[in-house]
């Protein structure tokens, strides 16, 4: 049995379409455009790949955009004042920090100082614990993009065994407050536990977000399970050729026994970027009063 490919590409262009819509509403009925400020400190290649799309994406979405760029030795408290000033400019409706931040730098500072309605990264505590709370929350743009292609496959996720391995507040733990509102029943697994494989065969749902190039073998994967590959692991190419994107998943070995699976590039990664610009539409429409958009 060969997996059916979950693909982001069309996955990711639909949302993107919604939010588009969306956006046009706002403009016409409200005159309120949305806007995302994103910041990089440093110049890592990779996430310079990740804004640069952000910031294509968010234009033909017809939000606005705005870069700020900060070199990788700035001192924090100057880290600090921009974040004050986009927390008080009415033309921002969604804050993100690149991370991970330059060494010396206090991540968890600038996040705490991130406006939490405009904390699209949904890391704000307010936002985690609003989430965790069952509350309407900002929430990470990964897990939410999982959601959704997990969701191509099953229209209801209710009971099912789901397998997260990975607990990072970025990715892991939020995923697992996402599969209990759908009423999935979740495992989480992580570098202490014990038996990985075995218990990764009794997962329906398996999402690997580890950060492990291919780590999740083929003969891990219970028979027709699907498959949600979070990992973005960039290695170098062959005789000094163009870097290769891979996942968390041996992807070859998992497609042969998965019933779907995600690949990596063209998964999970797109989502996460039109899963930015839905949050950023959710803040807009919160900030200035308006009830919750239909993206
Ligand atoms: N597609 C996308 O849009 C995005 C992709 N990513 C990618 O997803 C991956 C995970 O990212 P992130 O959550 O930020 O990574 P972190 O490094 O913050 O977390 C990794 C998690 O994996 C666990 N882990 C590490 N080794 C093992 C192992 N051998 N067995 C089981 N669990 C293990 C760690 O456990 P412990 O807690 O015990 O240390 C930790 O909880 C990375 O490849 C990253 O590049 C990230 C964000 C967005
Ligand atoms: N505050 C913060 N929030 C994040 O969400 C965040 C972050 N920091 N730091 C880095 C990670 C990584 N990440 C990716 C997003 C999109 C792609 C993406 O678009 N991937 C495409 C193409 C990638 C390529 O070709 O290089 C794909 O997988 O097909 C990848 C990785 C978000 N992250
Ligand atoms: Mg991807």
């Amino acid at each position: 049995m060969t997996a059916r490919i979950i693909d982001g590409k069309t996955i990711s262009a639909e949302v993107r379409a919604r939010v588009a819509a969306e956006v046009t509403r706002l403009k016409t009925d409200h005159g309120i455009t949305p806007g995302l400020a994103v910041v990089l400190v440093g110049n890592d290649p990779a996430s310079e790949v990740y804004v640069r799309s952000k910031h294509k994406q968010t234009q033909e979405a017809g939000m606005a955009s705005f870069e700020h760029r900060l070199p990788a030795d700035v001192p924090q408290a100057e880290l600090m004042a921009l974040i004050a000033k986009l927390n008080a400019d009415p033309a921002v409706h969604g804050i993100l920090v690149q991370l991970p931040l330059p060494k010396g730098l206090d991540s968890n500072a600038v996040i705490d100082a991130i406006d939490p309605a405009k904390d699209v990264d949904g890391l704000n505590p307010t936002n985690a614990g609003r989430l965790a709370s069952g509350l309407f929350a900002l929430t990470p743009c990964t897990p939410l993009g999982s959601i959704i292609m997990a969701k191509t496959v099953h229209a209801s996720l209710e009971g099912m065994n789901a397998l997260v391995i990975g607990r990072s507040n970025l990715v892991g733990k939020p995923l697992v407050q996402l599969l209990l509102n759908e009423n999935a029943t979740v495992t989480i697994a992580h570098s202490r536990t014990r038996d990985l494989p075995a218990l990764c065969r009794q997962a329906d749902l398996v999402f690997a977000a580890v950060g492990k190039a291919e780590m999740v073998k083929g003969d891990w994967i219970k028979p027709g399970a699907t498959v949600i590959d979070v990992g973005i692991n960039r290695t170098p190419g062959k005789d000094g050729g163009k870097d290769k994107l891979l996942g968390d998943v041996a992807f070859a070995e998992a497609k042969e026994v998965a019933g779907a699976i995600t690949p990596v590039p063209g998964g999970v990664g797109l989502m996460t970027v039109a899963c930015l610009l839905v949050n950023t539409v959710r803040a807009a429409c919160a900030i200035h009063g308006l009830p919750k958009p239909a993206v």
